[in-house]
């Protein structure tokens, strides 16, 4: 066990606290040995406070181990030893959270970071994985939140730090943790508790330390900012709290007054109670907003299971390897239902149905949506407990579950008493003798306070076994008994129209978004998610046929769809809106993969601001949606890199993904963990235009060479890849060559050496390559960005209109009053100021040039009207040409096409430098894209980009007669600019 490090004065403290316990201790004990080296006074004290404390006349090794025996005890049963069993404590996989980027997670305000920083010495690396015992190593942290969705295995993570810590593997270092399920604590929301009494009371095991050595541990704790005493506080699932957690109030600070529940754990919150004490709070990421930022210090991410663990699962719950095989295969299969089992409890659902429906059927449609594979989870439940019992009585049974599910949890409530059973028609004498049905869905826990009776309390097995019952109630009173039980607003004159209509599905639905919506700890968004998947009409019918019932009305669901679309225009929180898409993913709404870009890059959605867990859930929607996502274009979605980094790592699938301008080494990183990762599905990679350079590209060719990598096209057209980079490319496929079937280095300077190396793949029999793409490149292609495809234009004298004046060895045109000595030419402009390059624009092409007065630059397909005083033979003027106008007069910009001006920008680098104004043309002619930018210190400032397809070759141009027919400005020029 690690000796702590602290400072004199911090030791000394610890020192005469330790003796002051030690005489405490040896008052009690007197036939305790409990002296100790100072060197491991921490651990050893811990132990010693155990140990004495629990047993009085045995001797010190029997006692400590049947401590450590009780101790485990405690955390075991936390959890509920007889799930553990069920499930077999062998499909246990070891779970991992991730430091986040100090970003709240509700309200994207910045985390108070600066601890964890300084002590580190470095900045907090955001996506950092980090292991549950690590996590208070700090000695600066305080609080920790951890915030993950429904069944993602917050409560998993919680219990394995404390059997780590009981069974004395890990977080030694924590003398005592006390870990409250914060559901629990409703058993006594009402009462008023010592906090030690709090302890005893909701941790019967703790009853082994009197509380009066609780309390002294607690006083001196909460009279010493040292932390002498490495005390935990562990409140699990936040969001299940009924507690009014008045953040502002300010109490009695007496650690061993009796408090209200609320107001004891308001101030462990605020630190006014045990300031020293650590407390980790685990909460669904819709209720991390009761806690104010600047009561937590770090904030971690749960994410769920990686693709090897999902694997991992499945073979440790089912021990025979075959079963476990047929299962992963057939979850293989099916893209969506893959993905959704990266939250553990789906595994857990998942395994409990597909054990049961594959060996009960041939073929036929999985379970693909959350809702559909509780639907079959009831009915295999269902199933199995109709063999045993009266079948009627069991449906009977589910419907007054239900019932009482949907009643709880509109009040927040996921516990309740006998008498709440009672209500909703349940009987726990009679129904106890339906123990088989119920196990698996429903739990009892008991508390008792000193003195007093038991309390009974009950719960699903899981949270989202109390959701999805809900919306089994309100969806039955529907379409069954048609019945709207849904509390609506108080009606006012206009809500009357409402109310004759107020049992149709689209209103009960639009109650239960306005409901989810309105809830400020999101206690009704997976309920909202099952109800809305529950109205399609195959999962109506399987529901119906399960608990027997009439068939109900069928239902169109366009207009819930609609007021869905209209709620995230306008809804608060990223939270809310990535909640709204789930749901649009439950009604199969095909328009989903839209609305998700539209909210992205109209800025309701700020792509900066997500956090991480914000990005993983809309990109787990994206890839869980059945819709095919054939290119999946990065760009679409994001404009940052590290919003492209956090897609990118979530990135798993089979379309063609693009990566446009925004990789840096980071990136290839990440992406290279993509590519080589076992169930990266990933086939067409683009990364053209991305200045990688060979260090980036060595960098992904450490996936390329993975025997996991399966990349067919790899696109790689100016990225400044040079003849190393090449070689490092043809060393990957030499190590994996049977995929590869594409790679274009286009654009790039691999060299004679490097083109060699990788054509002579290309007669490999044992390559797949059979495309390789090397043309346009040289050693100007190693410039960054895009001036890699600058060309050298040239003027053609041929076409230029008798006003212009060429000089400077033809680089500089000046609009003139004199007619300028040309001969007749047919490409001659002869209405117009304008005039065209020779170059025949092909590929990619840059240029600069610099501009003064009114001028036109533009490209032109070459059969651009040359005679005459019409639009045809404007640039801008019609459907041939596109033109920027630039007048240094106004200071703007303006981009036209067919005689349309479809964007204008005012340029503040025309307004500094009248004398000399800079532009950048970038075509692709392939692509399709002309991009117009001002040039300011050598930085390039977007103003236009068009996006069409050029069906003939492109030319540039210089125009110098504007709109208006009369008027030219004398003296405006253009100067082609040498780069
Ligand atoms: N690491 C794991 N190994 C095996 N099973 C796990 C693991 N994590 C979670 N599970 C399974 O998933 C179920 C749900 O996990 P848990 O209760 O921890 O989720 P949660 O994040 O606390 O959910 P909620 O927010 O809904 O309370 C567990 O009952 C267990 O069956």
């Amino acid at each position: 066990m690690a000796e702590q490090q602290t400072s004199p004065p911090a030791q000394t403290l610890r020192l005469s606290l330790l003796q002051r316990l030690k005489c405490f201790l040896s008052s009690i004990f007197p036939q305790a040995d409990i002296s100790h080296g100072a060197g491991h006074c921490v651990t050893l004290f811990s132990t010693d406070v155990m140990v004495q404390v629990a047993q009085r006349p045995q001797s010190s090794p029997t006692l400590q181990l049947s401590v450590q025996s009780r101790l485990q005890d405690v955390f075991r049963s936390a959890r509920g030893e007889a799930e553990r069993q069920r499930e077999g404590r062998l499909c246990d996989v070891n779970p991992e959270q991730f430091v986040i980027d100090g970003r709240d997670a509700q309200n994207n305000t910045l985390r108070p970071f600066r601890k964890l920083e300084t002590e580190t010495g470095q900045s907090a690396e955001s996506q950092r994985p980090i292991q549950p015992c690590d996590v208070f190593q700090q000695l600066s942290i305080r609080t920790v939140l951890t915030t993950g969705v429904a069944g993602i295995g917050k409560t998993f993570l919680v219990q394995k730090l404390l059997l780590d810590w009981a069974e004395q593997r890990a977080s030694q270092d924590l003398h005592l943790i006390f870990a409250f399920t914060v559901r629990e604590l409703g058993l006594w929301r009402e009462e008023s508790f010592r906090l030690a009494e709090l302890i005893h009371t909701c941790i019967p095991e703790t009853k082994c330390i009197k509380e009066e050595t609780l309390n002294d541990i607690l006083t001196t704790s909460q009279n010493s900012n040292r932390g002498d005493f490495r005390l935990l506080f562990v409140f699990d699932g936040l969001d299940q709290s009924h507690f009014q957690l008045d953040l502002k109030t300010n109490t009695s600070l007496d650690v061993t007054k009796s408090m209200r529940v609320d107001v004891l754990l308001t101030n462990l919150i605020r630190g006014k109670l045990l300031p020293s004490a650590r407390l980790w709070i685990t909460t669904r990421p819709a209720a991390a907003n009761q806690i104010p930022p600047e009561c937590i210090d770090l904030v971690t991410e749960v994410r769920g299971f990686t693709d090897p663990q999902k694997e991992e699962y499945f073979r440790k719950r089912f021990r025979d390897e075959e079963q476990a095989s047929r299962i992963i295969s057939h979850i293989k299969i099916s893209r969506s239902l893959h993905i959704m089992c990266h939250i553990p409890v789906f595994c857990w659902i998942t395994a409990t149905v597909l054990e049961e429906v594959l060996e009960t059927r041939e073929g036929g449609e999985l379970p693909k949506t959350l809702t559909e594979m509780y639907i079959h989870f009831l009915v295999v439940q269902l199933n199995k407990a109709k063999e045993k019992y009266v079948p009627e009585k069991c449906i009977q049974y589910i419907q007054s579950l239900a019932k009482l599910a949907f009643h709880e949890l509109l009040k927040s409530s996921t516990s309740f008493m006998e008498e709440d059973l009672r209500l909703s028609g349940i009987n726990t004498r009679a129904a106890s003798k339906y123990s088989g049905l119920f196990r698996e869905i429903f739990t009892q826990v008991c508390g008792q306070r000193e003195g007093g009776d038991q309390r009974n309390m009950f719960c699903f097995a899981h949270l989202s076994l109390h959701e999805f019952l809900a919306a089994v109630h309100v969806n039955i009173s529907l379409f069954i008994y048609n019945r709207n039980v849904m509390p609506g607003p108080r009606l006012k004159v206009h809500s009357l129209l409402t109310c004759f209509n107020k049992t149709s599905a689209t209103n009960v639905h639009k109650m239960a978004v306005n409901k989810a919506v309105q809830s400020p700890t999101g206690h009704l968004d997976v309920f909202l998610r099952f109800l809305l998947g529950l109205s399609l009409p195959t999962n109506q019918n399987h529901l119906q046929g399960a608990l027997t019932l009439t068939a109900g009305r069928s239902q169109n669901n366009q207009k819930t769809i609609k007021y869905i679309k209209k709620k995230i225009r306008k809804s608060p929180s990223p939270e809310k809106s990535i909640n709204l898409f789930h749901c649009l993913n439950e009604l199969n709404d095909r328009s989903l993969v839209e609305q998700i870009q539209q909210s992205l890059r109209s800025g309701r959605l700020s792509t900066d601001k997500l956090s991480p867990a914000q990005w993983s859930a809309l990109v787990f929607i994206l890839l869980s949606s059945e819709e095919d996502l054939d290119v999946f274009d990065l760009k679409k979605y994001s404009a940052s890199e590290e919003a492209l980094l956090k897609l990118l790592t979530s990135a798993r699938t089979q379309a063609e993904t693009k990566v446009y301008n925004y990789l840096t080494l980071k990136s290839c990183e990440a992406l290279s963990s993509v590519l080589s990762s076992q169930s990266s599905s990933l086939r067409h990679l683009d990364l053209s235009n991305n200045d990688l350079q060979d260090s980036g590209v060595k960098l992904l060719t450490a996936g390329l060479k993975s025997p996991l990598c399966t990349l067919e096209t790899l696109r790689l057209s100016g990225c400044l890849v040079t003849e190393e980079g090449c070689a490092s490319l043809a060393s990957a496929l030499r190590s994996n060559p049977s995929h590869l079937r594409e790679l274009d280095l286009s654009f790039n300077h691999p060299g004679d050496a490097g083109a060699k190396l990788l054509s002579a793949g290309l007669e490999n029999p044992f390559w797949s390559l059979d495309t390789l793409r090397l043309d346009f490149g040289g050693e100007q292609r190693l410039k960054p960005g895009v001036k890699k495809y600058t060309c050298e234009l040239e003027l053609d004298t041929n076409s230029a209109h008798r006003n212009l004046e060429l000089s400077h060895n033809n680089r500089k045109v000046t609009l003139v009053t004199e007619d300028q000595s040309y001969p007749d030419h047919p490409d001659r402009f002869d209405h117009w100021p304008q005039l065209l390059c020779r170059n025949q624009l092909t590929g990619r092409c840059y240029w600069e040039v610099k501009w003064r007065g009114r001028v036109d630059i533009a490209v032109t397909y070459g059969d651009i009207r040359r005679t005459g005083n019409s639009l045809d033979c404007v640039f801008g003027g019609n459907d041939h040409s596109w033109s920027l106008r630039c007048y240094d007069f106004d200071l703007t910009y303006s981009v036209w096409h067919n005689n349309r001006k479809i964007s204008t920008v005012y340029s503040a680098a025309a307004a500094s430098s009248s004398s000399s104004n800079r532009v950048a043309v970038y075509v692709d002619c392939p692509a399709g894209s002309l991009s117009f930018y001002s040039v300011s210190s050598n930085k390039l400032i977007h103003l236009h980009t068009v996006n069409t397809t050029f069906t003939d070759p492109l030319y540039p141009g210089f125009g110098f007669g504007l709109e208006t027919l009369y008027f030219f400005e004398y003296e405006s020029s253009v100067s082609l600019c040498r780069l």
